[in-house]
């Protein structure tokens, strides 16, 4: 399965960076997977409603040409629905059988996501209620990624 990972701008710190890397690795024998970063839009310091709107809108659109329309789109998303690491590797299960040979994750920016991505997507998941950073949440997401394939082989890892 092609998995394709859309998130907006590159990961600032060095220990995200090395955690990345290293799922990167790890995943590499299970599965191809392709980071696609847009770069990040400038947002006014204090800005109207309608000037975030407007931002957050352009965002969306630079992130939605990055995911091509066969693709299978799970966006992150805190109000999204809360699901079990058993629950997501089930889920890619489920999709690789049905024959969805593409899956696309998106991540929002700093500043969350747009209707139109919310409307794209096949399926909008939580990590928790709690908000993560946008680059967390990709360290968070390779590391699930990872753990679902680890779950679906039946291998160790998943305590
Ligand atoms: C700082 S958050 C944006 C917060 C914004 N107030 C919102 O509610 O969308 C940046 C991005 O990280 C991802 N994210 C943050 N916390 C998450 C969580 N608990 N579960 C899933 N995704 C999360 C989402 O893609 C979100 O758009």
């Amino acid at each position: 399965m092609k998995i394709r990972i859309v998130a907006v701008g590159k990961l600032k710190e060095k220990y995200l960076r090395e955690g990345v890397a290293e799922y990167e690795k790890r995943l590499a024998p299970f599965a191809s997977v392709e980071l696609l970063e847009t770069r990040e839009e400038y947002m006014a310091e204090n800005p109207s409603e309608a000037q975030r709107q407007q931002t957050l809108a352009k965002e969306g659109e630079r992130l939605l040409r990055l995911v091509p329309e066969r693709s299978f789109l799970i966006v992150l998303d805190v109000k999204g629905k809360l699901l079990s690491s058993e629950a997501l590797a089930k889920e890619l299960a489920s999709l690789a059988l049905q024959g969805q040979s593409d899956l696309t994750f998106l991540i929002g920016g700093a500043f969350g996501l747009s209707p139109a991505v919310r409307d794209r997507a096949d399926l909008r998941i939580s990590f928790s209620p709690m908000t993560f950073t946008h680059q967390m949440v990709r360290l968070l997401l390779y590391e699930q990624i990872y753990r679902a394939f680890k779950i679906n082989r039946g291998e160790k890892y998943h305590w």
